[in-house]
């Protein structure tokens, strides 16, 4: 679970964040969703301890991240830029690697390795070297990096950024079979089908604040509109920086 009290982040003259809190529960993919700066890259960067908040905290598994940063991460996955990839290593050297950083033993790492290759369905591209990867490869060797020492939560940021259709169809897949197995997802986005699509609960921000909480279907209902995205740009109260 991941729990975020009135976080408040100031950034040059930017109130990034300003008294934010929600919760995302065990079970459920949470959508972060808001326009082109509305926090939501910091306030995912302050919950997995990257940015310090000016006032509030954040908790993993009722672990405070800036108090007990080693502790709150042992159960934080962090799905990193996909295209940002160590190319000279193979999946495998890389997964493994992630593993051992995240404190499992060599012996431990290497099972790991193994089971998440074989989860996502990776084994024939295991032991390639990750130059040349297609998107798809690359966000699932990401992917599998993010969840190889079986964390409880798992934060995305903007995780369909630059994919094409299959390569977001098969994250979609992957992250409804996390919230299957129990892991709270939080993702960020300003893409509408993608968090109707996926999300349980979503959390409407803008300015750094929460504008509205709910289901797809209850910010609908919130709102007396037929679709999310005329709900969200009532909520919002501008259509500027949204996808469809
Ligand atoms: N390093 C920085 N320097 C200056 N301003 C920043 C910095 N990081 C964030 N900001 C500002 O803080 C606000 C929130 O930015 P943030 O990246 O968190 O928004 P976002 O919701 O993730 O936006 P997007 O959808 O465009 O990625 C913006 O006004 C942004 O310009």
């Amino acid at each position: 679970m991941i729990k975020v009290c009135n976080l408040s982040k100031k950034i040059g003259d930017v109130q990034a964040l300003n008294n934010l809190s929600f919760e995302a529960n065990d079970g459920q993919i949470t959508g972060l969703l808001g326009p082109n700066g509305a926090g939501k890259t910091t306030c995912l960067r302050t919950v997995f301890g990257l940015l310090q908040a000016d006032e509030g905290h954040a908790e993993i598994d009722g672990v405070d991240v800036a108090k007990s940063p080693i502790q709150a991460k042992q159960q934080l996955g962090l799905f990193p830029d996909p295209f940002g990839l160590y190319e000279r290593l193979t999946p495998r050297e890389y997964i493994s690697y992630f593993a051992e950083l995240n404190g499992l033993s060599r012996t431990q790492a290497k099972d790991a390795t193994q089971k998440v290759l074989t989860e996502l369905h990776m084994d024939d591209i295991a032991d390639r070297r990750c130059k040349g990867f297609s998107q798809g490869q690359r966000m699932k060797t990401a992917l599998a990096q993010a969840i190889v020492h079986q964390p409880t939560n798992i934060i995305l940021d903007e995780p369909t950024r630059g994919l094409d259709v299959m390569s977001t169809r098969v994250l979609r897949d992957l992250l409804k079979a996390l919230k299957k197995q129990g892991h709270c997802v939080l993702f960020s986005s300003h893409v509408m089908q993608e968090v109707a699509a996926l999300c349980d609960q979503v959390i409407v921000m803008a300015e750094g604040k929460v504008v509205a909480v709910g289901s797809p279907d209850e910010l609908c209902q919130q709102t007396g509109k037929d679709s999310l995205e005329d709900a969200f740009i009532q909520l919002i109260g501008t259509d500027e920086g949204i996808a469809a």
